[in-house]
């Protein structure tokens, strides 16, 4: 019976705000938007149980578990290995979903913006809850393609643990290399998940390898495949060592045969899992002082005699640690290996609290996500994730607390703690959240509302996608006054310009894209500067001599030294005018109007008239600074991409001869089962359009991964070209 629960709907504009994890945001306005109703429940939960009736199962859980029951997770991956099938599958098989959605239908529940869907693939990291075995899970599927990198990892940063899939026929690819990365940074403990079992060419050992290998992790092997590609039907937990069989008549993979292995029915899978197990043991052991203790001690006669229980633990110790991963296999596409795979996500995986971290917020409407509906709470225990609506400053990566003092106090405590402890513990320990890394944007194009009168629709709508997305840059173009979008890559501008369409109404016009280039500079040389301008009866005279030099290290921000004979005082009422001359002038520079990088700036003198003021004084540095850089020898800077291609043998060499003409560097070509991979890089110029050209190349049968490595000089033929190019020479 659901009298008690009301329907509501909100403007989306109002749906801005975010909590702790910022994740489930867009995914409320995405649907809003597609007028979805919202169950609001009241704010008495002792009755919940009875007032949900069979028909919303998932509303159960939102009676708060205990913390030790709640695991965060995450899943990441490379493109295509299966995360959103293999959510699906755990949505399903939690009682979460009625039936199985698929990602070739486009009928997935964590797949629900519309461009997720027609593309079939995931850009904004989706929030679901749900229970299992009596645990809370909060998972968040978060996105494959390079150009989303940053939606990752705003997702890692609230995650207490992650699944990481695997495609098992290709092993550790490009992007699950990068996001692995961004989990070493968070300290994200992990387990691994070999998907794709059933697919020809898929290898469990020959993925296994790739993970210590290339991930430099250790795995635990706490799985064995049956049978592999074809013949894949189940697996053995080395752990428990039984046979998990599923029955190839049942469509969705729901039930299963759960046998211990014995000597008369499977002599030798029972003699290769025992060799497992041992290893297992042995590597654990190794791993974590107390199992080995008892490894040692009362089990050393007979391992076969440790309870599944105690290696379980030790297993999970070790998990925390981040000394090893587990990895698991299956098939989330044939229903197989996923409920294993949940079961290891509660055993392995950290409660909150196992993570020591502490939250403190309050805030006056909490929601719970369940996709597609969002309930409202009144409180919520630590280490849960929800929603807040209606907060109009907070932006993806802040931390909201309830009042500033409390955030001190706290801050004090756990500065106290860390200090009683380790030195190095006080970083886990720290209260704020740090904040996220944002990539800087590659590509650049000019975005036009239909009308003038639209400008300020145009404005509003990138305003509100810049707060929940800080990789989209937006800023205007001093010489035409035209708004120019930044972002990550092709796809990631095409979202952006289609969102504006679908949320915002407004049907706008991109210029053509363009790369982000740089400038630097590869001499020292000096300028001066004098501005005299009398405004009314004030005289505003300043003079300033500034020396432009290259500097080494890498760095987007000048560098700024003042000479000993500037005077004191005069410095200190006029310093951040003239930083910000200085920096303003960075920003364009005299090649292209990019931002100058690796450069030193020195002021070697400044005289300033009695009344003169600073936004003169910022003017005529500026001026002076980019007289300066004018006169060095000039240098274009363009993105240089790491480039991975995997591509099957027989088109192998009009792949390499098409990146040649790219100016592409090859570094390595590896061979994985029948399929080639070209390691390399390429600079991004020569990379537009490439998945259509790579596709033309090879019917089809090629995938790549694209992701900057860093800014490198253009020869001077390449520069000359570019610069013709835009002086409209060529
Ligand atoms: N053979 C096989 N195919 C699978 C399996 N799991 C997923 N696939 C297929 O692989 C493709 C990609 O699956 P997705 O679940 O969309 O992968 P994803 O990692 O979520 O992709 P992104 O969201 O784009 O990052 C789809 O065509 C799936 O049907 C599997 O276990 N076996």
């Amino acid at each position: 019976m659901l009298t008690n629960l009301r329907i509501f709907a909100v403007s989306h504009q109002t749906i801005l705000s975010v909590h702790i994890n910022n994740l489930c945001c867009y995914k409320i306005r995405a649907s809003l938007k597609r007028l979805k109703p919202y169950v609001l429940l009241g704010r008495n939960y002792s009755s919940l149980p009875g007032l949900i009736g069979n028909d919303i199962k998932s509303l159960h859980s939102v009676i708060s578990p205990p913390i030790a029951k709640i695991r965060n997770i995450g899943i990441m991956a490379h493109i295509d290995a299966g995360k959103t099938t293999t959510t699906e599958r755990i949505l399903y098989y939690s009682g979460y979903t009625r039936s199985l959605g698929d990602v070739d239908d486009g009928d997935t529940v964590t797949d629900f913006m519309a461009q997720e869907r027609e593309r079939g693939i995931t850009i904004q990291s989706a929030a679901v809850t749900f229970d299992w075995k009596g645990y809370r899970v909060n998972l968040i599927d978060t996105p494959g393609h390079v150009d989303f990198t940053l939606e990752v990892e705003r997702c890692l940063r609230v995650l207490d643990g992650a699944v990481a899939v695997f495609d098992a026929s290709a092993g550790v690819e490009a992007q699950t290399l990068t996001v692995w990365r961004q989990a070493d940074k968070h300290k994200i403990p992990r387990i691994c998940f070999l998907n794709k079992m059933d697919k020809t060419g898929a290898s469990f050992k020959y993925a296994v390898e790739s993970i210590r290998e290339k991930l430099k992790a250790k795995p635990l092997l706490l799985q064995l495949p049956i049978g592999e590609a074809k013949t894949f039907k189940g697996l053995v937990d080395v752990v428990t060592k039984e046979k998990l069989l599923w029955n190839s008549n049942s469509n969705d993979g729901k039930d299963f045969e759960r046998k211990p292995l014995l000597d008369v029915s499977d002599p030798e899978l029972l003699k290769e899992t025992t060799e497992a197990r041992n290893a297992l043991i042995e590597q654990v052991a190794d791993l974590d002082d107390e199992f080995a203790d008892l490894v040692l001690g009362e089990f050393s006669e007979n391992l076969d005699l440790l309870p599944a229980e105690k290696l379980q633990n030790a297993i999970h110790r070790v998990t925390l640690a981040q000394t090893a991963v587990p990895v698991l296999c299956g098939s989330a596409l044939k229903n197989k290996g996923v409920q294993p795979l949940l079961d290891a996500v509660t055993m392995y995986l950290p409660s909150p609290e196992e993570r020591n971290y502490e939250f403190l917020e309050r805030i006056s409407r909490l929601l719970l996500p369940f996709a597609d509906q969002h309930i409202e709470i009144s409180s919520l225990t630590a280490g849960n994730i929800a929603l807040t609506v209606g907060l109009k400053h907070t932006a993806t990566g802040d931390t909201l607390v309830s009042s500033k003092s409390s955030a001190l106090a706290a801050a004090r405590r756990a500065e106290r703690e860390g200090e009683k402890k380790h030195k190095q513990n006080s970083e886990a320990e720290r209260l704020l959240l740090a904040g996220v890394e944002i990539p800087e944007p590659v590509f650049f194009c000019t975005i036009e509302p239909p009308s003038v009168a639209k400008q300020p629709d145009l404005e509003h709508a990138l305003k509100c996608l810049q707060r929940e997305d800080p990789s989209l840059k937006v800023r205007l173009d001093p010489d035409s006054g035209q708004t120019i979008l930044c972002g990550m890559g092709e796809l990631h501008i095409e979202i952006i310009h289609d969102r504006i369409k679908r949320e915002y109404g407004l049907e706008t016009y991109l210029g053509p894209l363009q790369v982000a280039y740089r400038e630097t500079i590869l001499n020292s040389a000096r300028a001066t500067d004098t501005l005299d301008r009398t405004l009314g009866d004030k005289r505003h005279l300043v003079t300033v001599e500034v020396e432009a030099r290259p500097i080494e290290t890498s760095s987007l921000m000048p560098v700024i030294e003042y000479a000993e004979s500037i005077n004191e005082d005069l410095l200190k009422v006029s310093r951040e005018a003239i930083e910000n001359g200085i920096h303003s002038a960075c920003l364009q520079g005299p090649l292209l109007g990019s931002p100058v990088q690796d450069v030193a700036i020195t002021l070697h003198s400044l005289t300033v008239h009695p009344g003169t003021s600073t936004t003169m004084i910022s003017a005529c540095v500026s001026r002076c600074v980019q007289k300066a850089l004018k006169k060095a020898d000039k240098q274009v800077l363009e993105p240089l991409m790491n480039l991975e291609v995997t591509v099957a043998r027989d088109y192998l060499s009009p792949v390499l001869g098409d990146l040649a003409q790219r100016r592409g560097n090859i570094q390595e070509i590896q061979t994985r089962q029948d399929n080639k991979v070209v390691i390399g890089f390429v600079p991004l110029a020569e990379i537009m359009g490439y998945s259509t050209a790579l596709r033309t190349l090879t019917s089809g049968s090629a995938t790549f991964a694209l992701e900057l490595s860093t800014y490198q000089a253009m020869n001077p033929q390449d520069q000359n070209t570019l610069l013709n190019r835009r002086s409209g020479l060529t």
